[in-house]
């Protein structure tokens, strides 16, 4: 059991009103989510760098230290934070630029949970904000050698700014021409295992013999570039994507026959005689289980390259207009540490105004989180942030930042 951060006082035991955030004496925040008091500020415990989190019991009256999962945010002088749906909040940074200052714990949601029976204790959860509206990620199943990575370098050539390919880790040893850092992070096993067990990996399998997972943050650094985010990885991975909460859409690449398969692994001259049995051997099973779970939402034949990336393109919603068109980034948005935060149904208000908080001023922000998907693990996508003034607009996002 932790001991009480120095700032708590007994007023804080009171009852707080769910959904409103109280302001902290010093740096921190306290949000009281049913019979537990989420106490959001001061240094983490493993580093001063990051904002720490420490729980309140009040049935049993005992500080909790939570195993704090996800990318922290760093910290920093002050922030509001705000209930949502009960099993979040939204801490929001002040001193922070707009593609830092939204951030959600999780504390009640369906993957915090289920970390809680693997963990055995408490588990929170952070997940960065990211403004705009970057589509799901994209999860490329099917058996080696069938074409992925051909497929998917033909989308990242053609549509640069708008995807991001997802670095996975591996054990496998690289390929000639396979660089650390951009194909694969090429990874110890002992080095690896430890960071699956500390809860750092989205998914992970052992395939043809070697260890590959997605990291979280593998993910993250993709959608905090604004792009869309594409996986390859193997049937096993997708299977514990899908249920795990990235909510994302998945595509199974499947050969014209197995003879051609066959004939592209061995075209492709990256493994040995053996290696290339074994790829052979689990490609049957993958293309069982590809075809019929129901795990996948498209099946694409890749037998023509381009009739296969163009249904690919297709599936994907990518025309000409779409190509020209740029993605558009949320304008720049300083939040002062000063800030009062309200909260109308799916809406947060965030008056940037004098200190005293006594009126709204010019500077207000709106955040809209009624198209609110992902989160934990992994970011919480499609915020949307506008600017209003409330002495002329109703707060209807009519002046839309992004
Ligand atoms: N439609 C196609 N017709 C003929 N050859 C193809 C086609 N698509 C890809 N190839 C070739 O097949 C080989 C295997 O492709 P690729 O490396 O993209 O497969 P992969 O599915 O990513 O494999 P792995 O899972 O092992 O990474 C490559 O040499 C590639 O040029
Ligand atoms: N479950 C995962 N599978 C992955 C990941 N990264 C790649 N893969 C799959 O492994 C095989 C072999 O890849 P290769 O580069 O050694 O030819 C292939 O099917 C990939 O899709 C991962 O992070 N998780």
């Amino acid at each position: 059991m932790g001991e009480a951060p120095a700032f708590f006082s007994d007023s804080f035991l009171g009852d707080f009103p769910n959904g409103v955030d109280l302001k902290s004496k010093g740096h921190e925040t306290a949000v009281c989510v049913g019979s537990k008091i989420y106490v959001i500020g001061g240094a983490d415990h493993e580093s001063t760098a990051f904002i720490g989190v420490q729980i309140f019991d009040k049935s049993s009256r005992e500080w909790i230290n939570p195993t704090v999962l996800g990318t922290k945010p760093q910290l920093s002088n002050g922030h509001s934070a705000v209930l949502l749906n009960g099993d979040r909040i939204l801490v929001i940074k002040g001193n922070s630029k707009s593609d830092g200052c939204f951030w959600f714990l999780e504390v009640g949601t369906p993957f915090i949970r289920e970390q809680e029976k693997t963990h055995g204790n408490e588990v929170v959860a952070w997940s960065k904000g990211v403004l705009g509206n970057v589509e799901k990620p994209i999860v490329i199943s099917g058996p080696s050698g069938v074409g992925k990575g051909t497929l998917i370098s033909k989308l990242m050539k053609e549509f640069p700014s708008m995807f991001g390919f997802s670095v996975s880790h591996t054990t496998r040893a690289p390929r000639e021409k396979e660089q650390n850092g951009f194909h694969y992070h090429f990874s110890d096993r002992s080095v690896m295992e430890r960071d699956i067990k500390d809860g750092k990996f989205l998914e992970f399998a052992s395939v043809h013999g070697n260890l590959y997972g997605t990291s979280v943050e593998a993910v993250e650094v993709v959608a905090d570039a604004g792009k869309r985010c594409i996986l390859d990885i193997d049937v096993q991975g997708a299977r514990s994507v899908r249920t795990s909460s990235l909510d994302a859409i998945f595509i199974f690449i499947s050969p014209p026959s197995f003879e051609e398969l066959e004939k592209r692994l061995r075209a492709r001259a990256t493994e040995t005689e053996e290696q290339i049995q074994k790829r052979l051997r689990n490609a049957r099973a993958e293309l069982e289980q590809g075809k019929s779970s129901g795990l996948f939402d498209h099946i694409l034949v890749n037998d023509d390259l381009k009739s296969c990336y163009e249904n690919l393109k297709n599936i994907l919603g990518l025309t000409e207009d779409v190509k020209t068109a740029c993605i558009t980034y949320p304008e720049s948005v300083d939040l002062p540490v000063e800030h009062l935060v309200s909260k109308i149904d799916q809406k947060i208000l965030i008056n940037c105004g004098a200190a005293e908080y006594q009126e709204a001023s010019d500077n207000m922000y709106v955040l809209d989180l009624s198209l609110l998907k992902g989160g934990a693990p992994g970011r919480t996508r499609r915020l949307n942030l506008y600017v209003t003034n409330p002495s002329t607009d109703r707060v209807n996002g009519d002046d839309q930042l992004n």
